[in-house]
């Protein structure tokens, strides 16, 4: 990506005024720059200025000397600033020699002293500018280079050419800075941008292909965002009092109670205690989503009014139930009676999945309220192979419960939860267990009447105008029109006559190589989620690189500095602060380009040896530095803070962050 027009596209050259600050003569230490990356010597050994006003004679026309921008912003750039230097025609090489070489990084280099004076690095002026160093890299990886060299502050004291020390040896002495690395050849190579976003979409998840969509498969899919956005809200949508009107402030550990029901006729002879009866349950049963002051969770509360125990016994499902944990069934948390709605009420506790609709919601009744995000339902007639995938898991969550000695005795299509992407859970599970207990029928009785129950709900998933208790004959025919004859069988077999022989296992058996389409979907599903988390895993690296600079940047007081963090490496912070979010356009108007944000947070925490050039708010200030030396800088004070008292909140927060 280019990067964007700095505030002043042709840096003003200004002779600084005299500096308050005058360094020894052959070295000499920023006074400010006291963190880790701060001792720097610079030394100045004779020959051609430094500065950006070069000594006279030495100078060339402006329209000879070769434009700096060239290197950074490129030439076509450069040619749209209608820049006074001098432009190589594009493929010409650039010989840049010792001798004539131009003026170097640091056009006009103004650093702010610790005392709040401005130390200008021009001819004669002696004052130290920052002259960033290619530091060696140990691990060349992108993500994590370890860094052996610190940046060193350098100055020139008599207008020499700069000699650079690094932990005090002398880099390629006789050498000027700019032959070293300010001008490049134009043979060198830019790392591709891919360097900086460590996540590379994986070619066997993309599709379509990575071609026809490389900007896009860097970012979460829009529809799974929405599904999750949608499914975070349903989950902390809340009343904006305590809890809904007409309600109990709190049921036991359970507060912010908000029903779930969506309005309804009464059916079923009628409302009792304002709610319509249950379509299996013997009373009504509304459903409610609350929190925990336990654990801060939301659950779903099921209410079953007018409840009167009468056998302790029929609790003793419960622990069953409790115990349950499988993926095609909704978990029961705990049971429990209640006053509190000013009735016997009997309440038990469920694992709450936002955004879920019932089968009978989203398949077989018309007029179901519109889910969130206004997304329509699926109605009918249903898909074959989606038929196979809901038989597929029921009789998944149907044999955990068989085989651990249970029933659902609840299989109709208001007892099947979609959640997610067409996955079923079996709800309700145990309450039917309590209501209607019966200790001496055996569990197979209720096992077999699941298997039939699991038939008829095959057949209002085929059949629209199927109603429980009619003769099956006229669905079935239906059935046989429009779908294989693989379903007609299923169904054959489950609504047949109980028997010991037949079992949730024959389900299972019969489905077959469908089985394999569930399993082929999901694998392909945690497929794409690896990918998006990955990609999502990134922006913690961009929270945390943003973190720091919040703690760096206008700092109002450390170590009684009330300067800190305007001085030594924080200021090359500032600038850059102000290079990725306070850029202004020709017109003066705020760029809020959040690719560049991203991109160049992105190259700093990668700590590339690109470089970029950081103006200051008044124009008078210009830094030349890689985004390697502003990562130092940023680690360097960011641990200076750290290693003092403010660290304790630092540490905390980046141990949040994962780091
Ligand atoms: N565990 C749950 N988590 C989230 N939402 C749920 C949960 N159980 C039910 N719901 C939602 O609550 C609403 C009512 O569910 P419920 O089971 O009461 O259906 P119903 O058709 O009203 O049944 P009934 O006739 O027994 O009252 C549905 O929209 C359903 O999506």
């Amino acid at each position: 990506m280019a990067l964007p027009a700095p505030r002043s596209a042709a840096v003003q050259i200004k002779r600084p005024p005299p500096p308050e600050f005058t360094p020894a003569a052959s070295t000499a230490q920023l006074p400010a720059a006291s963190g880790p990356t701060s001792p720097v010597a610079f030394k100045s050994v004779g020959g051609a200025g430094v500065s950006a006003s070069p000594a006279p004679g030495a100078k060339r026309e402006t329209t000879q000397r070769l434009c700096r921008n060239v290197m950074i912003y490129g030439l076509s750039a450069v040619l749209m600033m209608q820049c006074i230097y001098y432009h190589p025609a594009p493929g010409e090489a650039i010989s840049t020699p010792a001798s004539t070489a131009p003026s170097p990084s640091l056009a006009n280099t103004s650093l702010p002293s610790a005392n709040g004076s401005k130390l200008a690095a021009g001819l004669g002026a002696a004052a130290p500018a920052f002259v960033p160093k290619t530091p060696t890299v140990e691990n060349t990886s992108p993500a994590h280079s370890a860094i052996s060299l610190q940046p060193q502050w350098a100055s020139q004291a008599d207008g020499g050419i700069l000699e650079l020390e690094v932990d005090g040896v002398p880099m390629q002495p006789g050498l000027s800075y700019d032959d070293q690395s300010m001008y490049m050849t134009q043979q060198h190579i830019r790392p591709p941008l891919d360097y900086n976003l460590y996540t590379a979409p994986l070619t066997s998840v993309a599709n379509p292909p990575l071609a026809t969509h490389p900007l896009h498969s860097f970012c979460i899919p829009d529809d799974l965002r929405r599904y999750l956005t949608s499914r975070n809200d349903a989950q902390w949508f809340a009343p904006s009092g305590n809890s809904y009107p007409g309600l109990p402030n709190e049921i036991g550990v359970y507060h912010s109670l908000t029903p779930l029901d969506p309005p309804r006729l009464p059916m079923h002879g009628g409302p009792i205690h304002g709610h319509p009866l249950s379509r299996i349950f013997p009373h009504p049963a509304p459903a409610y989503r609350a929190r925990s002051t336990v654990d801060g969770g939301i659950y779903m509360l099921r209410r079953i009014e007018g409840y009167k125990l009468v056998n302790e016994a029929a609790f003793g499902a419960i622990d069953s139930w409790k115990r349950m944990r499988h993926p095609n069934i909704v978990s029961l948390r705990e049971a429990f009676t209640t006053k509190g709605f000013g009735d016997n009420s009997l309440i038990f506790v469920y694992d709450f999945h936002p955004d879920s609709a019932t089968v009978l919601d989203e398949h077989i009744q018309p007029d179901a309220a519109p889910l969130t995000m206004g997304r329509r339902r699926l109605g009918m007639p249903i898909h074959e192979k989606v038929l196979w995938s809901y038989i597929t898991q029921v009789a998944n969550g149907l044999k955990a419960i068989h085989m651990s000695g249970l029933a659902a005795r609840n299989m109709d299509p208001s007892k099947m939860l979609i959640t997610g992407k067409n996955r079923i859970r079996l709800n309700g599970c145990g309450i039917l267990d309590v209501l209607a207990y019966d200790g001496s029928t055996p569990v197979a009785v209720f096992q077999q009447e699941d298997l039939v129950s699991f038939g008829k709900l095959v057949i209002s998933l085929c059949c629209e105008f199927f109603a429980p208790g009619q003769h099956p004959g006229p669905a079935l025919e239906h059935i046989t029109r429009q779908y294989s004859p693989d379903v007609k069988n299923l169904i054959l077999f489950l609504v047949s006559k109980p028997s010991p022989l037949k079992s949730v296992d024959d389900v299972i058996r019969m489905a077959g190589a469908r089985i394999l389409n569930d399993l082929d979907a999901a694998q392909n599903y945690i497929d794409v989620l690896e990918q998006n988390l990955a990609t999502e895993l990134e922006n913690a690296r961009l929270v945390r690189l943003m973190s720091k600079l919040g703690f760096i940047n206008e700092r109002a007081e450390f170590e009684l500095d009330s300067r800190w963090s305007d001085t030594g490496d924080r200021y090359i912070l500032k600038l850059f602060r102000d290079y990725v979010f306070h850029s202004v356009g020709g017109d003066g108007r705020p760029i809020l380009d959040m690719s560049h944000v991203v991109t160049c947070l992105n190259k700093l925490d990668a700590g590339l040896d690109e470089k970029v050039m950081l103006v200051s708010r008044d124009d008078q200030s210009c830094l030349v530095v890689t985004y390697r030396d502003i990562k130092i800088c940023v680690e360097g004070a960011y641990n200076e803070l750290r290693n003092s008292g403010a660290g304790m909140m630092g540490a905390g927060m980046m141990q949040m962050l994962g780091r």
